[in-house]
C-alpha cells in the first residue's frame, strides 16, 4: 500500500493560460496509506482526470505523483502496482467466478494455497462464495460488476484500489448493500481506496475523506460531518446535503451584522472583518422564533411540504428563497404566514469570496 502525493496541474491543451485552460488547477494533496477516500463532485469537475493521474494512465501536464515518496510521475499502472474498478465489468466470460477472481493473483505468480484461501475470503466478503464454480456468463450484470468488485480487492499487495463510479450498472438495493459492504471491507482488509463518484450519498456512506471538487479545483477534504458541519467554500455548502445550505448575502458593520436590509446585532461573539460577506445555514439549523424576538429575520412561507419525517418549509426573504426543515414539536405555519427565522445560529458559517471565515 502507499502513500499518495500529488503535486500538480493538468490541462488538456497546450499552453494553457486561464483556469477554463485546466482539467485540474495546481493542487497538493495526499491520500494516506490505508484510507478511504471519495472523489466527489459535478460532471466534468476533474474527478477522472485526477483518477488517471493517480492510476498512471494519464501524465499530468505539470508537476508530480509520489507513492511512498518515489516519483511515480512517469510510471504505467502496473509499475505502480495499482488495482482498478470502473463503470462496467471487466470480466471473462468464459472462466468461472472463482477463476475470474483469482486471475489478478496467478499472473503475480502468487502460490495456489494463498489464492484460494483469499479468493475463498473475497467471495465470502461479497457473498459470491456459493457462486463460485458458476460460468460468468450465465450471471447478470449486477453480479458481474460484484465479481469486479473483487478483482479489484483480491490482492493484498497494491499500492491502492482506484474506482470510476463502480456501481452506475447496479440496481438501487444491491447498491444500497454494496456500498456498507465496501466500507466493512476496507475496514477489514485495510487497503488505500479512491473511489470517484457524482453521488454524495455515495460518497458519505463509503468515505472517510471526502474530497469534494468543483470546476478542476478541490475545495475541501473532509469527513461527512466536517462537509456537513463547515463546509469550506459555499459549493460544498450547495453540493452537499439535500437541500444544500441557505446562503444569505450580508454586510458586517461594527457592532453588528445588516441581513437584507434588517440590523442584527449578535454574531454570536465571532470577530468578523467588516464589509459585504454571506452567511450560510443548513436547513436543518434554521429555526423558527417569536415575532417580538430581537435578531431573528422576518419571511414570508411560500410552500410547506410534508416529507415524511419532517416538514419542510420553503421562506422568501428580500427576493432570497432559504428552506427549513422543522422539528416534529413546531407549529407548522401556513402558506403565506410571515415567520421569524433565526438566521444567527451557533452552526452559521461565515463566508468571504466564498470561502469560509468562521
Ligand atoms: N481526453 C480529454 N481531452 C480533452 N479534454 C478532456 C479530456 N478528458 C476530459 N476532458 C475535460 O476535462 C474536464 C474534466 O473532465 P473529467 O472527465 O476529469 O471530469 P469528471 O469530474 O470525471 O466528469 P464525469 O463525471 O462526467 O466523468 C472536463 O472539462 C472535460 O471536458
Amino acid at each position: 500500500m502507499a502513500r499518495i502525493e500529488l503535486d500538480l496541474a493538468h490541462a488538456y491543451r497546450a499552453n494553457p493560460k486561464a483556469d477554463e485552460d485546466y482539467a485540474l488547477l495546481p493542487l497538493q494533496m495526499t491520500f494516506e496509506d490505508g484510507g478511504a477516500y471519495a472523489l466527489l463532485g459535478p460532471s466534468g469537475c476533474g474527478k477522472t482526470t485526477m483518477l488517471n493521474i493517480i492510476s498512471g494512465l494519464l501524465v499530468p501536464s505539470q508537476g508530480t505523483v509520489r507513492f511512498n515518496g518515489k516519483d511515480v510521475t512517469r510510471q504505467s499502472p502496473q509499475q505502480r502496482n495499482i488495482a482498478q474498478v470502473f463503470q462496467f465489468p471487466v470480466i471473462y466470460d468464459t472462466m468461472t467466478v472463482a477463476q475470474n477472481l483469482a486471475f489478478p493473483l496467478r499472473n503475480r505468480k502468487v502460490p495456489a494455497a494463498d489464492i484460494q484461501a483469499r479468493v475463498g475470503r473475497i467471495a465470502e466478503m461479497l457473498e459470491m462464495s456459493h457462486q463460485l464454480d458458476m460460468r460468468a456468463a450465465g450471471l447478470s450484470a449486477d453480479q458481474k460488476q460484484k465479481i469486479s468488485l473483487g478483482r479489484g480487492l483480491v490482492r493484498s499487495d497494491v499500492s491502492a484500489v482506484l474506482f470510476d463510479e463502480p456501481l452506475t450498472v447496479i440496481d438501487p438495493h444491491l447498491k444500497w448493500q454494496l456500498r456498507r459492504k465496501l466500507k466493512q471491507i476496507h475496514q477489514e482488509l485495510k487497503l488505500t481506496l479512491i473511489y470517484v463518484t457524482h453521488d454524495q450519498v455515495e460518497a458519505l456512506t463509503f468515505a472517510e475523506e471526502v474530497v469534494v471538487m468543483t470546476r478542476g479545483r478541490a475545495v475541501q477534504i473532509g469527513s461527512a460531518e466536517a462537509l456537513f458541519e463547515r463546509p469550506a467554500h459555499t459549493f460544498v455548502g450547495h453540493f452537499i446535503g439535500s437541500p444544500g445550505m441557505n446562503f444569505l448575502p450580508i454586510t458586517s458593520v461594527r457592532g453588528g451584522l445588516m441581513v437584507l436590509g434588517h440590523p442584527l446585532a449578535n454574531n454570536r461573539g465571532r470577530a468578523l472583518p467588516e464589509g459585504s460577506l454571506k452567511l450560510g445555514i443548513r436547513p436543518e439549523y434554521l429555526t423558527l422564533g417569536q415575532a417580538a424576538e430581537p435578531d431573528t429575520l422576518p419571511a414570508t412561507v411560500v410552500r410547506v411540504q410534508d416529507i415524511g419525517t419532517s416538514v419542510m418549509l420553503t421562506c422568501e426573504a428580500g427576493g432570497h428563497r432559504l428552506k427549513c426543515r422543522l422539528t416534529p414539536e413546531t407549529t407548522v405555519p401556513a402558506v403565506g404566514e410571515v415567520v421569524s427565522l433565526r438566521v444567527l445560529d451557533r452552526h452559521t458559517c461565515f463566508y468571504h469570496d466564498e470561502v469560509l471565515i468562521t
